[in-house]
């Protein structure tokens, strides 16, 4: 059925086949074939897939938008898949909204990708070839952090990505040593510091690197330029990552030393909307750096390329283990706008990206780490490959969500841009889809099976061509001659032609099937074999029935061919499977050993501050300990030192305790009280000791006459002898001496003695009237009762 719109694959697809060499890698025997281009191209489109040595397996037909052949140099590359007209989509000139670009090179390890993308030492890349492009033609209208030193301020205001903004200067100045080094050529790619013992990631701190002195001028470019909007000034600000082993990791910025392992490590990223992004997602959190010139980019990129983590392996000396993101955002906005309070920047971003390539472990010889690393790699390849095969589907369905690129973060970063913003997000301003570019590269005499892999899912459309089986029937045909014979099987006509789905996406039951004949559903390709033959009237019959065998022939050995295809499938995903084990069994030993010290360390940390607690609480209690104590002391030794003169013997202890306990302040004055009492109390009694002792005795009164001796004047006059002078003066003694015992026996429990009224009184009374009244007492008694 014709759809409304004709269908448009997310990615224009180019083949680029790599110049034979004779390393041990390569088999020898060349197993793919350029197609002549057709009427309507210059170029060639198609390929054909001949199986070395195997007669049994199918010659597949692959299409591409462009295949470039060995003798391709990097400007027919850079020129041929458009990269200038990428460029100028991302710069929007005419006042336009422009477009996010994307450019990435997919491959067999050791096919050249990084070659095509990062160039040799004498040959640019085709990131080298687009800055160029863009610094030239932007020229004048290019904003930098020398000229207009408020740039960085505000490219980080308007920045939606959590991004740490830096100026090329500071940047290169923390990265570079000061003095230019003997040059490296950007393809000089060193072996990844992290992996590599001589130069340890603390290398990065400790020991910059040699700033590169000049860099290939070839292909030259000088009189390429592309439009841009002239009545807006532009920013370029470049970051760097890298997906290993599905996780997002900084470039350019330096790994940090955890503490706990004291290993450097990178911290790895999120993919994720933020807040000034609701619609999109980035990559949060990266290194930026604005730059004013190709000079100071092409040195910003040296510096990621050598934190990239490249490792050799038997099929590649400094093969890519990671898959590597460079971008250059293109910031835009109008000239007016620093006037009107410098206002936020738009723009575009242009992504280059150079996949790691997919590897058999037996031919790359890799093992423990590597070998995990190239599971996860090919995993995510195939992942890759899975959204390829669909992006037609989903451009022509308009359903986005058909090509599963959220499966791993390397699809989920190619392809999340590939889709208009939503609307559902009204504030953010409506985005283009990306244009997106893939150059699959190929070594005609490399690895059969892990080429032919890369290309069934690649290819923007494919032909499954059964070969001919020299057989019985084949004999059979060609031995009973009648006067006018059949012509050969091979000049019957075409043979059957298939074109399926190599990779069984989840949940597709259809593509397991094989479909029969007619052209692909893609409009790229064109049916490359020549219609059916006419035949001979003569023999009808049995040349009909000889045609029912022949393709019952050719449909068996197809289900054959499959099954073979399938059996190869399953064995590679099985070795992935395997691989991804590995990885995930060292990924789990990692994690767990990473838990465990940061839980090792969290407890310490705890127990730290819970023994720290601990000690001040204790010190705390002891201190308020001793006090209470050394109270308790003090009111026990006032206690000792007071209760006999002062206490009440009626007052009970508890009471006592009572008072000391609840108000030490009234128990004070209460002692003090008592005390002055106490010492008043002999002071008088030392006067009355001296007065008595001062009187003459015959001013004393006879013992009978003083109250408080029991016995009366009238008793001592009746019936008993008078006594002797030596008997009065010692009754005289004993009696003072009574007296003066009863006299403190007084003092100490009048207050008992009192009545009430006069027990309140005194209760209230200050202790100088109840001084006053004990005076008065003692006066009465010295002058009517004691002598
Ligand atoms: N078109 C080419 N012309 C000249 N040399 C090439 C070309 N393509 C690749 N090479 C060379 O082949 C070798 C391997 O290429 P490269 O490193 O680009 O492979 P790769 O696909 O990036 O491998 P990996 O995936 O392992 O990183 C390099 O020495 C490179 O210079």
């Amino acid at each position: 059925m014709a759809t409304s719109r004709p269908p448009q694959n997310l990615f224009q697809v180019y083949l680029r086949l790599r110049p034979h060499n004779n390393s041990a890698s390569t088999s020898g025997e060349r197993f793919l074939s350029v197609e002549e281009p057709d009427e309507n191209s210059d170029a060639p489109r198609y390929i054909t897939l001949n199986p070395p040595n195997d007669r049994r397996r199918a010659i597949e037909k692959f299409a591409f938008t462009q295949v470039f052949e060995e003798d391709a140099s990097q400007l027919d590359v850079f020129h041929c898949t458009g990269v200038a007209n990428l460029v100028e989509g991302v710069l929007a000139p005419y006042g336009g909204e422009g477009t996010d670009a994307l450019l990435a090179t997919l491959g067999v390890t050791g096919s050249g990708k990084s070659y095509t993308i990062l160039g040799s030492k004498s040959q640019r890349g085709m990131i080298q070839l687009a800055l160029d492009v863009i610094f030239r033609s932007l020229s004048d209208n290019l904003l930098d952090c020398s000229s207009y030193p408020p740039l960085e301020q505000s490219i980080t205001n308007s920045d939606p990505s959590e991004a740490l903004i830096f100026s090329a200067h500071n940047f290169l100045d923390s990265v570079y040593a000061d003095a230019p080094a003997t040059f490296k050529s950007s393809s000089s790619r060193a072996p990844t510091p992290m992996l590599s013992e001589s130069v340890g990631p603390s290398s990065n701190q400790h020991r910059r690197m040699n700033r590169p002195v000049a860099f290939p001028q070839q292909p030259d470019i000088n009189a390429l330029s592309v439009s841009c909007d002239p009545s807006s000034e532009y920013a370029v600000v470049v970051s760097m990552y890298e997906v290993y082993n599905d996780r997002i990791f900084d470039l350019l910025t330096p790994p940090t030393k955890s503490a706990a392992t004291k290993e450097y490590r990178r911290r790895p990223l999120l993919f994720k909307p933020t807040e000034t992004s609701p619609d999109r997602k980035i990559v949060a959190g990266l290194r930026k750096v604005i730059c004013g010139d190709l000079q100071q980019a092409l040195l910003v990129l040296e510096a990621g390329l050598h934190e990239r983590r490249v490792t050799g392996t038997s099929s590649n000396s400094v093969s890519s283990r990671s898959h590597g993101f460079f971008c250059v955002e293109v910031k835009k906005r109008t000239r007016a706008s620093r006037k009107h309070g410098d206002l936020p920047w738009g723009g575009n971003i242009l992504t280059i990206v150079d996949l790691a390539g997919s590897e058999r472990a037996r031919d790359a010889k890799t093992a423990g780490a590597t070998l995990a690393e190239a599971g996860k790699i090919n995993e995510s390849l195939m992942y890759l490959g899975q959204c390829l095969q669909m992006q037609s589907d989903a451009t022509t369905k308009d359903k986005p969500n058909l090509v599963p690129f959220r499966q791993c973060k390397l699809t989920e970063l190619l392809f999340s841009n590939c889709f208009p913003s939503a609307s559902s997000f009204s504030s953010a301003r409506y985005r283009n889809p990306q244009k997106a570019v893939m150059i699959v590269t190929a070594d005609p005499h490399g690895d059969y099976n892990a080429t032919s892999q890369i290309l069934r899912y690649s290819a923007l459309a494919r032909e499954v061509t059964v070969p001919r089986v020299p057989s019985i029937t084949q004999t059979a045909l060609s031995a009973p001659a009648p006067p006018a014979s059949p012509p050969p099987l091979g000049q019957l006509g075409s043979p059957p032609v298939h074109h399926r789905s190599f990779f069984a996406p989840p949940g597709s039951s259809s593509s397991n099937q094989p479909q029969h004949g007619g052209l692909l559903s893609s409009p790229n390709i064109q049916r490359a074999f020549s219609p059916l033959s006419g035949s001979s009237p003569s023999g009808d019959a049995h040349r009909s029935t000889m045609e029912a065998a022949a393709l019952e022939i050719a449909r068996l050995s197809e289900e054959l061919e499959y099954l073979r295809q399938a059996l190869e499938s399953e064995r590679s995903a099985r070795e992935e499977a395997e691989a991804h084990l590995l990885s995930m069994e060292d990924r789990m030993i990692e994690l767990e050993q990473a838990i465990r010290e940061d839980c090792t360390n969290e407890f310490e940390q705890r127990l730290e501050i819970e023994m720290a607690r601990w000690k001040t609480t204790m010190q705390i209690e002891m201190e308020r300990g001793e006090e209470h104590w050394g109270r308790k002391i003090e009111v026990f030794e006032r206690s000792l030192a007071v209760a006999p003169l002062s206490l009440p013997s009626t007052q009970p202890q508890s009471d006592y305790e009572e008072v000391d306990g609840e108000d030490n302040d009234k128990e004070n004055i209460l002692m003090e009280d008592m005390e002055q009492e106490n010492e008043r109390l002999k002071r008088e009694n030392e006067i009355l000791r001296r007065e008595v002792a001062g009187m003459s005795p015959s001013k004393r009164r006879p013992l009978g006459e003083r109250s408080g001796l029991g016995v009366t004047g009238e008793e001592s006059r009746g019936g008993s002898p008078r006594p002797t002078r030596k008997d009065r003066e010692k009754d005289r003694e004993v009696t003072l001496r009574q007296r003066l015992e009863n006299l403190r026996m007084d003092d100490s429990s009048s207050e008992s003695q009192r009545p009430p009224s006069a027990q309140q009184q005194s209760r209230h009374s200050s202790p100088k009237k109840m001084r006053r009244l004990q005076t008065k007492r003692w006066n009465e008694i010295d002058d009517d009762d004691m002598f």
